[in-house]
């Protein structure tokens, strides 16, 4: 039997006659059936965020409580959302764990930041003219925040749209991914349960082309979060005008292996983050830039570190590499891969696939062209780029439209913070690969991987607009 599911709007479980079926992506079986939202719902939702948020009469003290309660709900429910990420999304359990303690952290740290807005004094006096004046500035919230997320963390990164934007005052209206909403509909529970008021979160489920682009339309929105694919994240610019508008984007993460770097700790560190979650995370390392020097050396230890990695069910409790998203999307990692080795690459291990189940693969002999290179891949696929010259390499790996998160391995701190000048991205790691992230640390990208900062703190100051206040004394 499948769970059944509904759509969360105005406080209430509204159900809906056209029903979206949600697979276990391991088995391929149907995990959950959940009511989609027509053009009815979406209208309604909105109507009860922008009521919501204009009668909101939550203190941030309030804020702050109901944020708190929620995190600790997490808590107590971990296994029960660390399942539900694995039935939806696929991902290996102690990774959907680790999802769930990294989610309560976002709501922790926004439940504190609610406490903590505030404006400042601007000394208008200092101006010729305005000696009898003085002025402050209050932050103010937006309104209504549509927030759209993709499938591969269904629960901290809508985490990540709903907590700060509540923190911050505003009223949301989420469409999680099609692939995965059940998580998101979980949480809505516990705000429930936390007693947020109604209309202040709405969950609207339904595809891009229908509940996100009616979303994308709807005036009453102020400011849109959304976090996927560059190319869905252009056709949301396109259509949002003058709203504001945060973007999180993809990204084909690179990382540097110096001639000084620390060989061993590069290859273990690699060989666990260009595989996890079958690479289907947007700081996944993607291209190996390896000084020729010590390129051998890193190849061999990179091969032994990865026959460490489980691959298979994403139930079992040692599993590092589960499912890809779809079967559909599985086959597309292999057609890339086949495409590279046409063109010359080498598999030094893995490009085989069994139904959704992608193995780890390592490419040599790449050349900068090749999709495997210069794509997102979003698979678990790792490219060894060979260089000599560490200022040439930068040149080239910044040829890439993307720019979220980056890596270098060093001991030599010339080179680290030479790299930290000029390779173009919106966070470099010094002898840890690209894939790091710790929930109150700004996170976010340049060039294609978008604009506007992740982060509890940094949010907010997204999901708010600075008020200035002045007055006139009279002496
Ligand atoms: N930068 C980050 O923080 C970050 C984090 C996670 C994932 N990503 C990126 O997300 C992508 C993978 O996720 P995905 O496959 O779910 O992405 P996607 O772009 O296909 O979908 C993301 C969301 O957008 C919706 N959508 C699709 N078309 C739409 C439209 N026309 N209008 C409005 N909404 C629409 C989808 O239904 C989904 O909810 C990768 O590119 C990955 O790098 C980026
Ligand atoms: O997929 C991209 C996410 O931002 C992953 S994480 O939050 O950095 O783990």
């Amino acid at each position: 039997m499948s769970e059944k599911f509904d759509l969360f709007i105005n406080g209430r479980w509204i159900q809906t006659d056209d029903k979206l079926e949600v697979l276990n992506k391991h088995t391929g079986k149907t995990y959950a059936e959940v009511s989609k939202a027509g053009e009815e719902e979406v209208d309604q939702a909105v109507k009860s965020a922008q009521k919501a948020y204009k009668s909101n009469g939550l203190s941030a003290y309030d804020r702050f409580e109901v944020l708190k309660k929620v995190s600790e709900l997490l808590q107590e429910n971990k296994e029960e959302f660390a399942l539900s990420i694995v039935q939806e999304a696929g991902k290996p359990l102690k990774q959907a764990q680790t999802e769930v303690d990294r989610a309560a952290q976002t709501f922790e740290l926004s439940a504190e930041e609610a406490k903590r807005l505030s404006g400042h004094g601007v000394p208008v006096n200092a101006a010729p003219g305005s000696e009898n004046r003085m002025a402050f500035t209050i932050k103010m919230p937006v309104g209504v925040v549509g927030a759209i997320s993709p499938f591969n963390f269904p629960l901290n990164l809508v985490a990540h749209k709903i907590a700060p934007a509540i923190a911050a005052g505003n009223a949301v209206v989420l469409k999680p991914a099609s692939a995965t909403p059940t998580t998101a509909l979980r949480l809505a529970r516990l705000f429930e349960e936390a007693g947020l008021p109604a209309g202040l979160l709405n969950v609207v489920v339904g595809s891009g082309s229908t509940v996100g682009k009616q979303m994308q339309k709807d005036e009453r929105i102020s400011l849109y979060t959304f976090t996927g694919s560059a190319e869905v994240g252009l056709k949301i610019k396109q259509n949002t005008g003058l709203n504001k508008l945060i973007l999180e984007l993809g990204n084909n993460s690179p990382v540097i292996v110096d001639k000084e770097a620390d060989v061993a700790q590069a290859a273990t560190n690699i060989a666990q983050k260009g595989f996890a979650y079958a690479g289907q995370v947007c700081i996944s390392v993607q291209r190996v830039y390896v000084h020729e020097s010590v390129k051998k050396d890193f190849q061999e230890k990179l091969l032994e570190a990865m026959k460490e990695l489980k691959v298979g069910d994403p139930n079992d409790k040692d599993t590092d590499v589960g499912p890809m998203i779809s079967e559909d999307e599985a086959k597309r990692a292999e057609d890339w891969v086949e495409d590279a080795k046409e063109n010359g690459a080498e598999v030094l291990t893995g490009g085989e696939r069994k139904g959704p189940l992608f193995y780890p693969t390592v490419l040599t002999n790449v050349t900068k062209n090749m999709k495997v290179v210069y794509d997102e891949i979003f698979a678990p696929v790792v490219s060894l780029l060979p260089y000599n010259d560490l200022e040439a390499c930068i040149d080239e790996l910044n040829e890439s439209p993307y720019g979220l998160q980056g890596g270098i391995f060093t001991k030599n701190l010339d080179t680290a913070f030479y790299a930290a000048r000029k390779v173009e991205v919106g966070g470099l790691m010094i002898n840890d690969s690209s894939q790091y992230r710790v929930d109150l640390m700004p996170y976010g990208g340049v060039k294609d991987s978008g604009w506007g900062k992740e982060g509890p703190k940094y949010s907010i100051d997204e999901m708010t607009e600075e008020r200035l206040v002045v007055m006139n004394l009279e002496n």
